[in-house]
C-alpha cells in the first residue's frame, strides 16, 4: 500500500471520535473513519472540498427521480414544516450522493445553502469523507453524524441526520437528510433522526403502492385501530407475496425480504383461513420470537385493482352479444405486448404506454440497452402493437453478420449481380419488410459508408436493389437498436450524425436485470413461458431461497442468461420446486463491486440500525493493492480527474503525474485537468 497518503500511522491512531454513548453509533462513524483513512486516503482534521455539479448536470440526476419528488410532494412538505421550524435545511440525492433537490424555508437554512447544503453539492463519502448523506448511503442505513465526527475539519459545526430512500425491490435509490448547525448534545439529535426515518417510510409506501398499483396491496399493524401503516406486502393473483417494505421486514423481525417474498400469503401468515376483502380488518396470529402475536391486515383500496378483478368477473360471467368476452381498458391494456414486455417494471410501464401512443405515428424509435435486455421482445411488441401487426416483422443484426455482406442483405440484388450470389437475385430485408417492420439491431455496428444508403431509403422510401437500375417503392416502420453509446460514435465520427437523429425519434432504455425492481416477476414470466414448452411442468415453482439468490445475482447477460438458468434449474430439479441447489454455480457469485455510493445492492431490509456493511464495497474483504492498482482504483473512482483522484490519494497533482507516467496509466487530459465531474 502506498505509504504517499499525507499522514502516518501515527496520525491514524489518532483519529477521534467524539463519544456519543451510543455504541451502535461509535461502530458506524468509526467504520467509516476508517474507510476515510485506509480507502479514500483522506487525511483527518483537514478541510474538505465540497464539489458542485453544472445545472445540466444536476438535471439529468434528477430527471429518474422526478416522478418520486413529485408523488411524495405532501411528504416533503410535512418535513419543511417542521424543518422550518427547527433551523433544519431538507436534501434528497440521488445514490452517488449528488442533490438533487433542496429545501431551505428558515434563515439558518438559508445560511446552510450558503455553505454548500443546497441543490447540485456531492456528498460522496468518497469525496467528503464522513457526512450523513455519505456515510448514511454507503452503511446503506440511518445515521447521524455530529460536529466533530464529520471527517473533514469545516463541516465540524454541521449536524446532519439522513436515512436511505427504499425502492420496492430493497435497493436504495437516494437518500434523505435534515442538516442543521451542531449544538447541545448528540443525543437530541435521535428526535431528527426518528423524523427522516418515518419521512423515509412513508415516501418508500408511496413508491410501493404505485410500483404495485395493478396488484394487491396490503398493510400489516399490530394494532387493529390503526389499521393503514407503511407495513406492506404486495400479493399477486395467484396469492404469492412479490414485494414487501422495510417497515414491515423490520417489524416482523425478518433479516431477509425474501423470509416473506416468493411465499404464498396464507403460508407466510399461516393459520389464517380468513379471507382479504375490502375495508374489512382481518385478524391474523403469528408467532414472533417464538411468542404469538395479533398481526392485522387489511387490502388497501385500489381500483385499479378492482376495475380488474370486475372486469374478469364479467368477462367470465356473460360474454357479450357478439359472443366475444368483454375486458375493460384496464384489463386490455395489461395484455397488450407492450405492457407484458414492460413486466412491473415502474419505467418500462410508462415508456409501454409512451410508445403504445407513438407506434403509428411515423416516429422512429430507438431502443437502447445492454445484450439480452429484450431489445428485440420490444420490437417484436412494437410492431405487434401497431397498424402493420398483420405483415411482416423482419431482422438484421448488423454485428452478426460480415460487413461485407450487410449491404446485399439489406438491398438485395438482381439477378446475376455476383459470381456465386443466386442465379435469381436476392429480395433484400429492406424490401421483404414492405408493409411491415424493419428491426435493425446492433445499428452502431452499421458500416459508415452504408450509413447513407439506409438514410436515403427512410428519407425516400425507395431502393435500388444492387446491379439494378429501377428504384422500387417501400413502406416500413424501422426499429434500430443497439448497446453502444450512438452519441459517443457520432462524435468519434464513426456514426452519422443525421442519421443517429433520423433513427432516434424516440428512445427507449430497457434496464438491465440487476437494475429491474420487478426480478421476482420476470423470473416467474420467463419459468412460466419455459414450463409451457415442458409436459407436466406447469407447477413448478421456484423456491424462496432460490429466488432470493436469483435476485441478488448481477445478471451481466440479463433477461437471456436468466433463461439459460432456469433452463438448467428446471432439468435439475426433482418434483416441483426449484432449489439453490438447482441452481448452476455461476450464480452464487460474489455480487460485483457496485459503481454507486450505495454500494451492492441488497435484498434484505436496509435500514433502521441493520446494517449492510458486509455487503457494502467497503465491507467485502479486499486483497491489498498494488500501487499501480491503487492509483488506477483512485482514479476510475474520481473518474479519472487528477485533481480530484490526488487530494483523495493524499498527493500532490505533480506526484500523480508522475507516478501516472511511471505506470504508463492512459488519462485523458481533457477530463484530467478538469475538476468538473463528468
Ligand atoms: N420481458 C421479458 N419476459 C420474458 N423473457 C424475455 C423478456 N425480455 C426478453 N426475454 C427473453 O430474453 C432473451 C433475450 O431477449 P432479446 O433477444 O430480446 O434481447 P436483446 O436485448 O435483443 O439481446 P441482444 O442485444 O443480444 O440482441 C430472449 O430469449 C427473450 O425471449
Amino acid at each position: 500500500m502506498s505509504s504517499n497518503t499525507g499522514y502516518s500511522d501515527k496520525n491514524a491512531k489518532s483519529v477521534k471520535i467524539r463519544p456519543s454513548g451510543d455504541k451502535d453509533t461509535d461502530k458506524y462513524i468509526q467504520s467509516s473513519w476508517q474507510r476515510c483513512r485506509d480507502q479514500y486516503k483522506m487525511s483527518p482534521d483537514s478541510n474538505v472540498e465540497l464539489v458542485s455539479l453544472s445545472e445540466s448536470e444536476v438535471r439529468q440526476r434528477r430527471e429518474p427521480m422526478e416522478k418520486l419528488l413529485s408523488d411524495s410532494e405532501e411528504v416533503f412538505d410535512k418535513i419543511r414544516t417542521v424543518s422550518k421550524q427547527s433551523g433544519y435545511a431538507v436534501l434528497i440525492t440521488n445514490t452517488e450522493g449528488v442533490v438533487v433537490k433542496s429545501y431551505a424555508d428558515s434563515s439558518i437554512s438559508h445560511d446552510l445553502e450558503q455553505k454548500g447544503l443546497r441543490q447540485g453539492t456531492l456528498w460522496s463519502e468518497k469525496i467528503v469523507g464522513t457526512n450523513g448523506l455519505g456515510t448514511c448511503l454507503t452503511e446503506c442505513r440511518p445515521v447521524t453524524v455530529f460536529a466533530e465526527e464529520h471527517y473533514g475539519f469545516n463541516l465540524h459545526n454541521f449536524s446532519c441526520s439522513a436515512a436511505p430512500l427504499i425502492s420496492p425491490d430493497g435497493t436504495p435509490f437516494g437518500a434523505l437528510d435534515i442538516s442543521t448547525y451542531a449544538s447541545g448534545n448528540r443525543l437530541y439529535q435521535a428526535l431528527a433522526l426518528n423524523l427522516v426515518c418515518e419521512t423515509a417510510d412513508e415516501i418508500e409506501a408511496i413508491v410501493f403502492k404505485n410500483a404495485y398499483a395493478n396488484q394487491r396491496v396490503i398493510s400489516l399493524s399490530f394494532s387493529p385501530h390503526r389499521p393503514e401503516t407503511n407495513a406492506l406486502i404486495a400479493v399477486n393473483d395467484s396469492d404469492t407475496i412479490i414485494a414487501a417494505t422495510t417497515p414491515l421486514l423490520l417489524a416482523l423481525g425478518c433479516r431477509d425480504r425474501y423470509e416473506l417474498v416468493g411465499r404464498k400469503f396464507q403460508e407466510a401468515f399461516s393459520d389464517n383461513p380468513g379471507q382479504l376483502e375490502s375495508s374489512v380488518v382481518l385478524e391474523m396470529l403469528i408467532q414472533l420470537k417464538g411468542k404469538p402475536h395479533k398481526l392485522y391486515a387489511t387490502l388497501l383500496h385500489n381500483s385499479a385493482v378492482e376495475r380488474r378483478m370486475k372486469a374478469a368477473d364479467s368477462a367470465a360471467s356473460k360474454p357479450s352479444a357478439s359472443g366475444v368476452q368483454t375486458h375493460s381498458a384496464e384489463a386490455q391494456a395489461s395484455d397488450t405486448p407492450l405492457f407484458s414486455a414492460a413486466g412491473k417494471e415502474p419505467l418500462l410501464l410508462k415508456q409501454a404506454s409512451r410508445c403504445q401512443r407513438i407506434v403509428n405515428k411515423g416516429i422512429s424509435i430507438l431502443l437502447q440497452g445492454e445484450t439480452g435486455t429484450g431489445k428485440e421482445v420490444w420490437a417484436r411488441a412494437l410492431h405487434e402493437s401497431s397498424d402493420r401487426a398483420d405483415k411482416p416483422f423482419i431482422t438484421l443484426n448488423c454485428a452478426a453478420i460480415p460487413e461485407s455482406l450487410i449491404e446485399s442483405e439489406l438491398f438485395g440484388y438482381g439477378a446475376g449481380t455476383f459470381t456465386g450470389g443466386l442465379k435469381s437475385g436476392k429480395v433484400g430485408k429492406i424490401q421483404a419488410s414492405h408493409g411491415g417492420t424493419l428491426f435493425l439491431d446492433e445499428i452502431g455496428d452499421m458500416p459508415i459508408e452504408l450509413q447513407a444508403s439506409l438514410l436515403r431509403v427512410l428519407a425516400e422510401n425507395e431502393i435500388i436493389p444492387l446491379g439494378e437500375v429501377n428504384p422500387v417503392k417501400v413502406s416500413l416502420n424501422v426499429i434500430c437498436a443497439t448497446h453502444r453509446d450512438l452519441k459517443e460514435l457520432v462524435s468519434r465520427g464513426d456514426f452519422r450524425e443525421d442519421l443517429f437523429y433520423r433513427i432516434s425519434g424516440f428512445q427507449v432504455a430497457l434496464p438491465s436485470l440487476r437494475e429491474r425492481q420487478d426480478k421476482p416477476v420476470i423470473i416467474e414470466n420467463v419459468l412460466r413461458a419455459l414450463c409451457r414448452d415442458e409436459e407436466n411442468a406447469e407447477n413448478v415453482q421456484v423456491a424462496p431461497e432460490a429466488l432470493n439468490v436469483l435476485c441478488q445475482y448481477q445478471w451481466p447477460g440479463n433477461i437471456r442468461q436468466l433463461k439459460n438458468v432456469l433452463q438448467y434449474a428446471m432439468c435439475m430439479r426433482e418434483g416441483d420446486l426449484i432449489q439453490s441447489d438447482d441452481l448452476p454455480d455461476e450464480v452464487f457469485a460474489e455480487p460485483a463491486a457496485m459503481s454507486s455510493e450505495a454500494g451492492a445492492r441488497s435484498y434484505a431490509p436496509p435500514s433502521r440500525m441493520v446494517s449492510m456493511a458486509g455487503l457494502t464495497e467497503a465491507g467485502v474483504e479486499q486483497p491489498p493493492l498494488s500501487e499501480k492498482e491503487e492509483l488506477e482504483q483512485v482514479l476510475e473512482q474520481n473518474r479519472w480527474v487528477v485533481t480530484r483522484a490526488a487530494r483523495a490519494l493524499g498527493i500532490s497533482r505533480s506526484t500523480l503525474h508522475r507516478k501516472i507516467k511511471k505506470y504508463n496509466l492512459f488519462i485523458d487530459e481533457a477530463a484530467g485537468e478538469s475538476d468538473s465531474p463528468a
